[in-house]
């Protein structure tokens, strides 16, 4: 055991790594005998590391493939395999341009063949092809929509799948007869597969009616043709497809919990699926920190609590923030003075909300040093202008682009 601090670092650090893709590729590939001609497809934000893993693993036995991630998120060529960045989290020309290339490569495979599809988070905007009568456009003003109306990803997903001729088990369609062996790091909590980047090549589990019940939920005014696009039904069974979960919140948790035992602590998992509003889970949490600090309870100290999930922010204000970040902030606000204990919230993909930091990390004496700056919190939270609060007190984690994609981590230590 070091610092509180050190050892929170450390439990992120070494926690993500377990969920960084690499190991799960290699240990599904080892068990697999591919057999036919070895196409790779690969979407989302950890794509490349996928790919990059996977090819290592098969070397010459891909002959073919297209890698699409966000942009700043590849690593650079590999070998044999063509390498897009596009937008995310609203699709552009480039999404468009490069998913045209793994459909073309799809649609030329016969019998016997493989497409090899490594999927992650962020590859409903990275992998689209909208279905006739709907422009790039009308997905841009829909996307932008969906993602500001306050729906969950599940519903933004039902509603993508239908306007698009990749997503929604559409894909596996395309491959038919090769088959489709995926690969998948989920980033939706309850790893509901059909819903991970609007599940490409798996059975779609929504229904027109579920697509009514959310238009009618969030009010949403669309355009009469994307109203008719809308009717379609989805796949809802494929026979060329299997599917492997190789990363998920749960094993980060696990992870977490593995290096506070190893760390000298007591450990837990809370949850894996928190998903309220992120200022309210930083209160909740601090106080289950404070109980732990007065009543010794539910663990006995030294301990960590780990949850995993993902909380939701509705911005109102103009500032900067994510919503790890606005959760250790409000957090900071119920530990106030208590000494020997740190809350720390991180995104696993090393990026929280539009910033550069992957979430933040506070302790008891954080909402003294933030008013001594002159920073009040609730006004910060108001203005969701978390970012610039953590950033003044040295509470922000930065990791970088990690690689991987499973949602967030978020624990409490209590010496
Ligand atoms: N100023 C802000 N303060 C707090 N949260 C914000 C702010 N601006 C945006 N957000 C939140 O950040 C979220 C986007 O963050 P991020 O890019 O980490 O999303 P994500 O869910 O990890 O993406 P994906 O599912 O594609 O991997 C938005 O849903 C929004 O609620
Ligand atoms: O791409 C998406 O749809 C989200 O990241 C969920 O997987
Ligand atoms: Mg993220």
């Amino acid at each position: 055991m070091k610092s509180l601090k050190e050892d929170a670092f450390r439990i992120i650090e070494d926690s993500v790594s377990s969920v960084l893709p690499e190991r799960g590729v290699e240990q599904e590939l080892k068990k697999l005998d591919l057999g036919g001609k070895i196409y790779l497809v690969a979407i989302g934000k950890a794509a490349w590391r996928m790919a990059k893993s996977a090819k290592d693993c098969l070397k010459e036995k891909v002959k073919g493939g297209v890698v699409i991630t966000k942009y700043g998120h590849s690593q650079g060529p590999i070998e044999g395999l063509k390498i897009y960045e596009a937008g995310h989290p609203i699709p552009d020309e480039n999404t468009i341009r490069s998913t045209k290339e793994a459909v073309e490569l799809a649609k030329g495979l016969s019998k016997g063949d493989t497409v090899l599809f490594l999927v992650s988070g962020g590859g409903s905007a990275l992998f689209e092809l909208p279905v006739d009568g709907v422009s790039l456009e009308d997905i841009k003003n829909v996307t932008d929509m969906l993602l500001r109306c306050g729906a969950n990803i599940v519903e933004i997903n039902a509603i993508r799948k239908r306007l698009s001729r990749v997503k929604g088990g559409k894909f596996a369609l395309m491959a038919s007869p090769a088959r489709v062996y995926s690969l998948v790091l989920s980033d939706v909590l309850g790893d509901r597969i059909d819903s991970i980047a609007s599940g490409p090549a798996y059975p779609d589990s929504t229904r027109y009616e579920d697509v009514r019940k959310i238009i009618r939920k969030y009010d949403l005014k669309l355009p009469k043709h994307i109203l008719q696009s809308l009717r379609e039904e989805t796949p809802k069974s494929l026979d060329n497809v299997e599917t492997r979960i190789i990363g998920s919140v749960s094993k980060v948790c696990e992870s977490a919990k593995n290096v506070a035992v190893s760390l000298g602590y007591n450990a837990m998992i809370l949850t894996t699926t928190l998903d309220c509003e992120a200022s309210e889970a930083g209160l909740f949490l601090a106080s289950i920190a404070r109980e732990e600090v007065e009543k010794e309870r539910p663990l006995e100290r030294p301990c960590v609590i780990i949850l995993g999930g993902e909380t939701v922010v509705h911005v109102k204000g103009t500032g900067k923030g994510g919503r790890n970040q606005e959760l250790v902030l409000s957090a900071a606000r119920g530990i106030r003075n208590y000494p020997g204990v740190v809350i720390a919230s991180v995104g696993t993909d090393g990026t929280d909300g539009p910033t550069d930091a992957a979430g933040g990390i506070v302790d008891g004496k954080t909402a003294k040093a933030l008013e001594e700056v002159g920073i009040d919190i609730d006004d910060a939270l108001n203005d969701n202008d978390s970012y610039h609060a953590l950033q003044k007190v040295n509470s922000l984690i930065k990791t970088g682009p990690t690689g991987t994609n499973v949602n967030d981590l978020i624990f409490i230590l209590c010496y």
